[in-house]
């Protein structure tokens, strides 16, 4: 992006509060011509001295006390004016990063849930916290700092050649080339180049110093040399030398630019000799010549601010192209008028899906031509090899993300067609990572359904076998989970998970390796608890242990995103394909473990298992 784009993008953001955002810029200019004022009076009152040098008493008093008056004055001025302007800059600024912050995460509650993984919520923080900050910082601050630092030289070169046309012409020498070496420096594409790479290896050693410091206790469990975490060590490294040869880069032209820069009044001062030595006696001249000695240091200022805006400013544009990436993320569609499913069969149509959109160079379909029903009041499970798609066709159903080739439906109503609100009221799920709120077990549970009166909240814990284990807390259903609470094990968080969706009741229900973390004492009673939530839904099972499955009424064998195999329990295993080798394979590891028959029993695996101890 040239630069022209990239202050018409920044402008496009303060455009919200244009306004607001003048008048800052107007007082930033009155501020800082005020703050010039006082070297008027300066020049007055010397040239009044001068006039009278032979008898400074006979100097007009009233006069010097004017002038000295119009110093103070316009001093106050210039510091009420830089308040009045610093306010209006920062309420514009703060109203600014309000409704950018309120319009992102409105955007992101309407994205696909599937975007916010965990790796893009992380991100989504620093965008919605510290970019935001940055154009906040930039409007506050740069903003009028850059109208300031673009008017004043204006104004004093043209006040100067006002002056003496000869003397101020000398100051446009090092003016330009000041300029110069600033295109220099920021202009080039090395240095733009360089640039980027800097701000890429500090954003690198961020995120590999974060991941090192989560990683510290892999790191000394396995006895790992600090030595050995590469991938910081090399983004410390890539840093160290991006750093130097930015240095290098920039150390030449930055360096001429800041001594020409603050040192105009040395290429004045040889000019002003020189035509002074014509003008001898000339006292009007050596006034003129005075105050451009007075007044070039306040030309240096407003100059030396520019070079920083350039850095600045490209800050800025990166940070604005990050919201601007998110904002760019499309939205899931709602129908106007949401279609009601009254039976809750579902039906996967032809679908096929990959994470990546059809025209990225990465796109590779995860699930293809996935075709299926699970009908209303039964058990289909999923199983297969890990990584064959079974996790994206449960986050599939829960709109996660939108297919892009064939079509779910709920009841015959098409996802599309029921609109989000419906289809969480309709489908409850219990994943293998379970999240629990900073906040009370009961309001924990209570997020099933607002509505619950707290007995109801009670027997959902005592269903889903939570209520022993929380009565046993101190503060009971009142304890906080969390810090400054009470941390719950892998088995009590997944029963509370469905306690909550005991007390949601929806008609369908996905379960993702439910039993993931479960120990035999608590897997037992989660068992329990399951046998409980499924009673007369439809449910979308993922199991890799394949007795907690062995009644489901269809079971599908899911392989690199295909169904390879369908139908019950002795339907597959009759086949002698991938589900029976899966299933030998489960056996064997079983009986490795405890031995067949202890197992089996474990495992409930008695012939004849129905529905209802399917998950013993
Ligand atoms: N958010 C994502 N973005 C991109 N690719 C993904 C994402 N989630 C999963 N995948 C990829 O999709 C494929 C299928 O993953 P999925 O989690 O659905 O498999 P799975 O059968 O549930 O595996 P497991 O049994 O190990 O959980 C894998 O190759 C995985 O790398």
């Amino acid at each position: 992006m040239d630069s022209k784009l990239e202050m018409k993008s920044l402008l496009h953001i303060a455009g919200e509060k244009k306004g607001l955002l003048i008048v800052a810029s107007l007082f930033s200019i009155v501020s800082s011509l005020l703050q010039i004022a006082p070297f008027v009076s300066v020049y007055q009152i010397v040239q009044e001295l001068l006039q009278h040098a032979g008898n400074p008493a006979s100097a007009d008093q009233r006069f010097i006390l004017y002038w000295g008056v119009f110093a103070l004055v316009t001093f106050i001025g210039a510091l009420i004016a830089l308040y009045i302007g610093g306010m209006c800059s920062h309420i514009a600024a703060f109203n600014i990063l309000y409704e950018l912050r309120v319009r992102l995460t409105d955007h992101i509650a309407k994205v696909p849930m599937g975007y916010l993984t965990h790796t893009a919520t992380g991100e989504l923080k620093k965008i919605i916290e510290v970019s935001v900050e940055k154009i906040e910082k930039f409007i506050a601050h740069q903003l009028p700092d850059i109208v300031s630092a673009i008017t004043i030289p204006l104004l004093l070169i043209g006040y100067l050649f006002w002056m003496n046309w000869s003397l101020a012409l000398v100051l446009l020498i090092p003016i330009g080339i000041g300029f110069w070496l600033q295109t220099q420096l920021f202009g080039s594409e090395s240095g733009q180049k360089a640039y980027r790479e800097f701000q890429h290896a500090i954003e690198e050693m961020n995120a590999t110093g974060v991941e090192y410091i989560r990683g510290m206790p892999v790191v000394k469990i396995f006895g790992i040399k600090a030595d050995s975490f590469l991938t910081f060590k090399h983004a410390v490294a890539k840093y160290r030398d991006i750093s130097l040869r930015i240095t290098d880069i920039y150390k030449t032209p930055y360096g001429l630019f800041s001594v020409v820069v603050s040192s105009l009044f040395t290429f004045v001062v040889p000019v002003g000799i020189l035509l002074s030595s014509g003008n001898a006696g000339s006292q009007a001249f050596a006034v003129t010549f005075m105050l451009f000695i007075i007044l070039t240091p306040s030309l240096s200022m407003p100059l030396l601010k520019l070079m920083f805006v350039g850095s600045g400013m490209r800050e800025v544009v990166e940070n604005k192209k990050r919201i601007d990436a998110v904002f760019s993320e499309a939205i899931v569609t709602e129908p106007a008028s949401p279609q009601i499913p009254v039976v809750h069969d579902i039906a996967f149509k032809h679908v096929s899906f990959a994470y990546e959109q059809q025209a990225s160079k990465d796109f590779k379909p995860i699930l293809k031509d996935i075709q299926f029903v699970a009908k209303a009041g039964e058990m289909t499970a999923l199983v297969g090899p890990s990584g064959g798609g079974k996790s994206t066709i449960a986050s599939l159903l829960l709109r996660f993300w939108d297919v892009q080739k064939g079509e779910i439906a709920i009841g015959g109503v098409p996802l599309r067609e029921m609109g989000t609100e419906m289809l969480m009221d309709r489908v409850s799920f219990v994943f293998q990572d379970v999240h629990l709120f900073y906040d009370t077990i009961e309001a924990n549970i209570r997020m099933g359904n607002m509505d619950a009166t707290q007995d109801e909240v009670v027997a959902a814990a005592k269903k889903a076998c939570c209520h022993e284990f929380i009565e046993k807390l101190a503060l009971g259903y009142a304890t906080k989970i969390g810090e400054g609470g009470t941390y719950l094990s892998g088995g009590e968080a997944q029963r509370l998970a469905i306690a909550r969706a005991l007390l949601k009741n929806a008609p369908i229900l996905v379960l993702d390796e439910a039993t993931a973390y479960a120990d035999a004492e608590n897997e037992k009673k989660i068992q329990q608890a399951l046998i409980e939530l499924v009673k007369g839904k439809t449910v979308i099972m993922i199991a890799h242990r394949l007795s907690t499955i062995r009644a489901a009424e269809q079971i599908l064998v899911v392989k690199q995103g295909e169904i390879v195999e369908r139908g019950t329990h002795d339907e597959l295993r009759a086949l002698s394909g991938l589900y029976e080798q899966m299933w030998q394979a489960h056996i064997s590891s079983a009986s490795w473990k405890l031995g067949v028959k202890d197992t089996l029993q474990a495992d409930g695996m008695k012939e004849g298992s129905s529905r209802e101890s399917l998950l013993y």
